[in-house]
């Protein structure tokens, strides 16, 4: 998979993608991440990226033709469709299910607004799709880009070694990961760890982590409960857990 990051501080992305899986996915060339700096599209000798908005208030825009310029050199760079996105406090929010339909694209373009934004006529005629990674305001949509990249990236063939995939199962299937313990058996100050865990048990084991998953879900969001039907065995795992938690 390529992705495409049209940004004005190319190295934050760059030095990110760079970092443990998804570095080593591109060593792999599992992924692909390149930087496009709107600046060196810009034609005017101050090599101008921003404008003042009109309807006058404070702040500037990021101006259309230096974008523009850059997605169709990006467009150029491969023959894949590239599916464009934009990150934004105005954006659908980002989810895992979205960050799976992007890992199976070819190409994603990420433009990284700053100032105030970009020209909204450049959203409405090159953005497919605009992202937003939560519910507050940052200097620039670079972080958000490094999100999806991580996300996407991670997602990868090959990306993950078994242990990381488990780990990245037991969140994908939407309920929230349950406690982990490792050595000492017992901490002077902290005390043990769940018998069963040191039981061998293998079978009650993996009952124990779904029972907390789930009731873990339950308790701290609910809300992701609501998005997926519980078959008959974890209904039941989540009544035993909610009948424990109120007695
Ligand atoms: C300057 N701002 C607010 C802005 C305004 C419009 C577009 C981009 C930006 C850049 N900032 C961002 C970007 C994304 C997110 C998010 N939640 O994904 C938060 N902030």
């Amino acid at each position: 998979m390529r992705i495409d990051v049209v940004s004005l501080f190319p190295d934050f992305v760059r030095q990110s993608a760079a970092i443990g899986v998804v570095g080593r996915a591109q060593q792999r060339e599992l992924l692909q991440v390149e930087t496009w700096n709107p600046r060196d599209f810009a034609t005017d000798n101050y090599r101008t990226v921003d404008g003042r908005p009109f309807g006058g208030g404070p702040g500037m825009v990021m101006l259309i033709d230096p974008l523009r310029a850059a997605l169709a050199a990006i467009r150029e760079a491969a023959p894949e469709p590239v599916h464009v996105i934009y990150l934004s406090p105005q954006g659908a929010r980002l989810t895992q299910k979205k960050v799976e339909a992007l890992a199976g694209m070819p190409r994603i373009a990420l433009i990284c607004g700053r100032y105030e934004g970009v020209d909204e006529r450049l959203i409405e005629h090159e953005v497919d799709e605009e992202l937003s990674i939560g519910d507050y305001v940052l200097s620039g949509g670079e972080l958000g880009a490094a999100v999806i990249i991580d996300a996407v990236g991670r997602l990868q063939e090959g990306a993950l070694n078994d242990a990381q995939s488990a780990q990245q199962d037991s969140f994908s299937d939407g309920l929230l990961d349950c406690p982990h313990y490792t050595r000492p058996v017992h901490h002077d100050v902290w005390g043990g760890v769940p018998e069963v865990l040191l039981s061998g048990d293998h079978a009650a084991i993996r009952r124990w982590r779904r029972k907390q998953s789930l009731g873990r879900t339950w308790l701290r969001r609910p809300d992701l409960l609501t998005q997926r039907a519980l078959d008959d065995e974890s209904r039941a795992l989540l009544d035993e857990f909610r009948r424990e938690y109120t007695r």
